[in-house]
């Protein structure tokens, strides 16, 4: 479970006035799990980017367990990635015609070619965790709530050290979000994996560790979420909310 240090991270894109991100300073320790929230445009997609190495900033260290991810050349990071990150998407990325196993199977199979019998044999384990009975059922004929279910056990299969989620709940209903948020956090800290969600359900926010808010691609709030009535009925999370990492630190 590794832990990240973003050190003064640019991103811009030409013809834009500004930079899409800007964050002097943010770090996460090994096995934290992390809320990024924020108004659409506001940087988190760019932000999941950067920390998964689909994007290199234009400036700045993304430091995971001590080595800079922006220093490497894109197979590098497409390989450190492969072995690094399990990823959730909102919309799933599924592939039809294949069973849930087999999804859960893909990645490895893309990596490697051929499975073992003790990668199928986790596959079917983590299916039955995240509750899906018939692990060779067509992926196409189950649930919204099941589909992303199946994406959680594809995510944790090779025991990543480090989980991002980019809003894994808002296409689903409320109480398939529930069990989905329920389930990416919990298999997470079992696994002892950090977690970096991004996200604008507040249950979900409940369930982790510390919130990181930005806003026109800075960080405006950094702090704990506090457990205390997390769970209560119909009501947002309570938060301690420090306006730490604020500025532009520049
Ligand atoms: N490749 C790109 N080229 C130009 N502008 C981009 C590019 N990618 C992102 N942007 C811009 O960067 C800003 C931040 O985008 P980003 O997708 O990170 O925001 P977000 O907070 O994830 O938004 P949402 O919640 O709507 O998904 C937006 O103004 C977006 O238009």
């Amino acid at each position: 479970m590794p832990g990240l240090v973003l050190d003064d991270i640019s991103v811009s894109f030409p013809g834009l006035a500004a930079p899409v991100l800007e964050i002097a300073r943010l770090a996460i320790t090994p096995g934290e799990a992390v809320a990024v929230t924020g108004p659409s445009g506001s940087g988190k997609s760019t932000l999941i980017n950067v920390v998964t190495g689909l994007e290199r900033p234009n400036r700045g260290r993304v430091m995971w367990a001590g080595e800079d991810l922006a220093r490497r050349s894109e197979a590098a990071r497409d390989a450190w990635r492969a072995a690094n990150v399990g990823l959730v998407m909102q919309d799933f990325h599924l592939f039809p015609g294949l069973s849930a196993v087999e999804n859960v199977l893909l990645p490895a199979r893309f990596r490697r070619l051929s499975v073992d019998a003790s990668m199928k044999a986790r596959a079917l384990d983590l299916l039955a965790h995240v509750g899906i009975a018939r692990p060779a059922q067509s992926v196409e004929t189950l649930s919204r709530g099941e589909m992303q279910r199946v994406a959680v056990a594809r995510a944790l299969l090779k025991r990543p050290g480090i989980i991002v989620a980019d809003e894994p709940t808002a296409s689903l209903d409320a109480e398939a979000g529930a069990v989905v948020g329920e389930l990416l956090t919990e298999l997470s800290r079992k696994e002892g994996a950090t977690l970096v969600a991004v996200t604008h359900d507040d249950r979900l926010v409940a369930r982790l560790d510390r919130q990181v808010r930005l806003k026109a691609g800075r960080i405006v709030a950094d702090g704990p979420v506090m457990r205390e009535g997390a769970t209560g009925e119909g009501g947002s999370p309570s938060m301690a909310f420090a306006s730490s990492d604020v500025g532009s630190g520049a």
